[in-house]
């Protein structure tokens, strides 16, 4: 409201400024003082509120854009959080989408509401001098007013093309920014440097940056052509106008501060006028920047979920897979060709598989990061899709090939397992001793408390608590491990290739364990290292999609078929290396 008030009052000073002038003037060809004091005051008065007004103003409209920005901020993720699945994520028109709602979010409310009450202010302004001038010569006022409509149209157009323009290229900008975050990614640096690829990923982010600089380069020459030509017949308008309101005053048709309030009025109302199409161009971009904002917030969600949410019980039969099939996308192979499948309650299974044979695919279908394309996936007979996600996730513990290092704490890289137990360091210390991990979190220089990172401080960062020690890939590994492990609703434990960074001492270590844990603990396990799986009370083969073989080590080396052939090549290169050694 205060705002509403600042605005207003903001938009009548122009023309009560001119209205003032004029009065001065005319006070002061009639010779009389007592003529001019008033104005004078007036004058005075109107410049002291032209001072003050846009502090008022810029106050308050940062208020309104900070509490809208946390509005929106907070609207915005709390929706990204309501996609359960991950084929939004997946989705490049999705991510293009996302990047620019964010962008808008951040700032697009700024100009929007700033822009709306820019706009506000300044057709009271225009609103006022036409007024003033229209008392002065009416014609001159249609004219000014007449001579807009072009620049208001002009703008218009413009605008549109630079937000097609911006849309058209969104390709080649996520590609920019995927290619210059490779260039200064920690992750990416060491490749990035041993194959020498700096200079190439610099030509690409260059070659996409001129790409998109010559749209906006062809954008910004019309732009400045048509505006030129548009100012060109402003200033025709107000020039002819000049002359006749000269020749009236030289006629006496006119007096002196007439002349003053016209010529003053005319490039008030020229110069509010720009303002206007201005504002009105830059709310009208930035709402159509926003629009991408509300197009994130109504995009249905991406998996069907039960309208009543309901607990899940825990586990008492066991997991089935029933005649599963999936594929990522309509114009995607199958990776899942009708798999059938029962976890037993308190059974550890193993999953084997030559490379892309669906392991993980069948895993994220359990965590139902997606829907089976046909059959169902039931837990103790219930359909997964019939219980909300995060009741279903909260009851798993789920160890991925590419877990996450967190730049957090120690005990908050394992808390993260379960943010309820975040602050409870027994649990996240027996969690850590399961996986291995509590001896070397232990010897840290602060223990649970170190800062990890996955960026090396040096000792100048010594005395910063923030300072993040770096740890070894096996040593993130047992803690993403432990992350997996410290959930306590959990009916079952997945882990898909747990020991590929552990050495094999600490390989047969952690097994040694998961075994005495697992102990009526429902598991299921993915590994390429044969060894570790060979007492699963059930291993179960695929190959391209489909169960191939399945039964207990034994059995399986018993049918002398893939598994038995896998292990007995896996086998002889251990024996060939134990005989170099
Ligand atoms: N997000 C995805 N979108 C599209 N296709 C995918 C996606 N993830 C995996 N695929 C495809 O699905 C197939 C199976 O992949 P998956 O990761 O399940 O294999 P895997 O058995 O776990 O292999 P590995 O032993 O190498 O880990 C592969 O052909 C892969 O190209």
């Amino acid at each position: 409201a205060s705002q509403l008030v600042a605005t207003v009052l903001a938009g009548l000073l122009p023309s009560a400024t001119v209205w003032a002038t004029k009065m001065l003037v005319d006070g002061l060809a009639t010779g009389r003082p007592e003529r001019v004091l008033a104005p004078v005051a007036a004058l005075v008065v109107l410049g002291l509120v032209a001072g003050v007004l846009p502090q008022l103003t810029g106050y308050l409209r940062g208020e309104t854009d900070r509490r809208l920005d946390l509005l929106l901020q907070d609207r915005l993720y709390t929706r990204v959080n309501t996609f359960h699945g991950l084929s939004r994520f997946e989705n490049p028109v999705f991510l293009d989408e996302l990047r620019m709602a964010a962008q808008a979010t951040g700032n697009a409310m700024g100009p929007i509401t700033s822009g709306l009450f820019d706009l506000g202010r300044n057709v009271i302004a225009l609103a006022g001098l036409l007024t003033a001038l229209a008392v002065l010569s009416p014609l001159m006022a249609g004219l000014v007013a007449l001579a807009a409509l072009p620049v208001l149209a002009a703008r218009m157009s413009l605008e549109k093309r630079r937000i097609r323009m911006i849309a058209g290229q969104s390709a080649a900008a996520r590609r920019q920014i995927f290619y210059s975050s490779l260039i200064t990614d920690v992750e990416a640096a060491k490749e990035v440097r041993l194959f020498g690829l700096g200079d190439f990923l610099k030509r690409r982010v260059l070659g996409e940056l001129a790409v998109l600089q010559s749209g906006e380069r062809r954008l910004d020459q019309r732009e400045a052509f048509t505006q030129s030509a548009l100012a060109a017949l402003s200033a025709a308008v107000s020039g002819a106008g000049l002359l006749w309101a000269v020749y009236s005053a030289l006629d006496g048709r006119l007096t002196l501060g007439d002349v003053t309030a016209f010529a003053a009025a005319v490039a008030g109302t020229q110069a509010a006028l720009t303002a206007t199409v201005d504002n009105a161009a830059n709310a009208r971009q930035a709402l159509l920047l926003f629009a991408h904002h509300e197009r994130v917030m109504s995009l249905p969600g991406d998996l069907p979920t039960p309208g009543e949410p309901q607990a899940l019980p825990a586990l008492r039969r066991g997991i089935e897979l029933h005649d599963v099939w999936f594929r990522y996308d309509e114009s995607h192979p199958w990776v899942l060709r009708g798999v059938d499948l029962t976890i037993p309650h308190g059974a550890s299974v193993a999953l084997v598989g030559l490379n892309g044979a669906g392991k993980s695919t069948l895993i994220k279908l359990l965590c139902r990061f997606y829907d089976p394309s046909r059959g169902a996936i039931l837990w103790d007979g219930i359909d997964i899709r019939d219980v909300p996600p995060a009741e279903l996730r909260a009851r798993m513990g789920v160890l991925f090939q590419d877990y996450m290092s967190y730049d957090l704490t120690a005990a908050e890289n394992i808390g993260v397992g379960e943010v309820e137990a975040m602050s409870d360091r027994a649990r996240l210390q027996a969690a850590a001793e399961l996986a291995g991990a509590h001896e070397t979190v232990r010897a840290l220089p602060r223990g649970y408390d170190t800062m990890l990172s996955r960026v090396f401080f040096g000792p100048e960062d010594d005395d910063d608590p923030q300072a993040g020690v770096t740890l070894s890939g096996g040593q993130w590994q047992r803690l993403a491990l432990a992350r997996a492990l410290v959930r306590e609703r959990r009916d079952l434990l997945i882990l898909d290739e747990p020991s590929s960074g552990l050495d094999a001492q600490a390989e047969y270590e952690v097994h040694r364990r998961l075994r005495e844990h697992r102990a009526g603990n429902t598991s299921l396990l993915v590994s390429h290292r044969l060894g570790a799986v060979r007492d699963a009370d059930l291993i179960v083969v695929l190959g391209d999609g489909r169960i191939i073989e399945r039964g207990t080590h034994d059995e399986l080396i018993a049918l002398g078929g893939r598994y038995a052939h896998l292990f007995a090549t896996q086998a002889s290169g251990y024996r060939e290396g134990a005989d170099l050694g």
